[in-house]
């Protein structure tokens, strides 16, 4: 037994694996050729996202954890939660204007975490059908859908409130798919880069309402000064707000690669009072967004060198928060086993 339950560990299993003797399964997301809504299926906090162009891309992500879970459903939510640790997804149906039901979800999720108990929000992925595409009022839908989750995380933390690591990248169908991790007594820091502008003061440009999210968050069982299991948000080709290299898929990997490894190094850790450092060879579950499939084989290779062998790496080619953006990254690196 866990004396402290840091037993939170996400993997890529093939569909219908079952988890290793002793641990229970807190939630799973199927990537799928379709999208397959939020319920508890087999006992399991359960959701499908349409991420997947033909059945080789099929991939089921699992969040393990020590203690036997609860499930239910929470208005459209799926959750599921075991004492410490709380796994929640949801999907906003395909639709006109996101803004008003992304709040309606936002809130819906808050509600939850402080109903059950879990206020510290560790790692949000959101999958945006269509995210470069006009609305039915003209707005790109990344950014109404921006619009509807600044102003529900307004709403409950003030402006200034922080939100963790995240991933808002394109997917194949079903509106918005999302799901959240939030623990109830960990420690949770929230990581910027210093290469970067943060995303909640993105300029006007990129939208009415900036992204809400963190470059990374670190999850920390009391008492360890340690970075514990970092959190890398979903990482592009961006240095200050601007894209760099428009239409060059192998230097837009370079930065992005940069950007990860500045965002877990020593210097940016110690720089949030951390006294710990990583590097790109420590990531792992892996997840590696690309817009063109012909770009594969390149990012494919540039992946391969950075990462350890051992890492686990997934591709889905789908669209990107911005138009210009041909590659973005995604991964955890977790601390050493005690
Ligand atoms: C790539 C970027 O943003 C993307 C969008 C996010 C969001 O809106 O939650 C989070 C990380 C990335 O998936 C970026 O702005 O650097």
């Amino acid at each position: 037994m866990a004396t402290y339950p840091n037993g939170l560990r996400g993997r890529l299993v093939r569909p219908h694996e079952e988890p290793p003797p002793g641990r229970h399964l807190l939630g799973r997301i199927a990537f799928l050729d379709h999208h397959r809504p939020p319920a508890v299926r087999d006992g399991v906090a359960d959701m499908g996202v349409h991420l997947a162009r033909d059945e080789r891309a099929l991939v089921t992500e699992v969040w393990e954890t020590d203690a036997p879970p609860t499930s239910g459903m929470y208005q459209d939510l799926v959750y599921a939660h075991d004492g410490e640790y709380l796994f929640c997804a949801g999907q906003i149906p395909e639709g006109g204007s996101y803004r008003e039901p992304v709040r309606e979800a936002y809130d819906a999720a808050f509600d939850l975490i402080s109903e059950l108990g879990y206020p510290h929000v560790i790692r949000i992925w959101h999958f945006i059908n269509d995210i470069n595409r006009a609305n039915a009022d003209g707005m790109e839908i990344y950014r109404d859908f921006c619009l509807g989750r600044a102003e529900a995380v307004d709403r409950r933390l003030g402006p200034a409130g922080e939100m963790p690591a995240a991933t808002g990248i394109g997917s194949l169908g079903g509106g918005i798919s999302w799901y959240l991790l939030a623990s109830r007594s960990g420690r949770i820091r929230h990581l910027e880069n210093p290469l970067q502008v943060p995303a909640p003061s993105y300029p006007h440009r990129y939208g009415p309402r900036p992204p809400k999210f963190a470059r990374a968050t670190s999850l920390s069982p009391p008492g360890l000064d340690g970075a514990g299991d970092v959190f890398v948000a979903g990482t592009a080709s961006i240095l200050g707000h601007e894209t760099i290299h428009e239409g060059d898929v192998a230097k837009q990997c370079d930065v992005t690669l940069a950007n990860m490894a500045k965002v877990l190094s020593r210097e940016n850790l110690l720089a949030h009072g951390i006294d710990d450092g990583r590097t790109l060879k420590d990531l792992r579950l892996v997840k590696v967004y690309l817009r063109r499939e012909e770009d594969l084989e390149a990012v494919r290779s540039a992946c391969a060198e950075a990462f350890s062998d051992t890492a686990e790496i997934v591709y889905f080619t789908v669209d990107i928060c911005r138009s210009d953006l041909l590659v973005e990254i995604e991964g955890i690196a977790p601390r050493a086993p005690a």
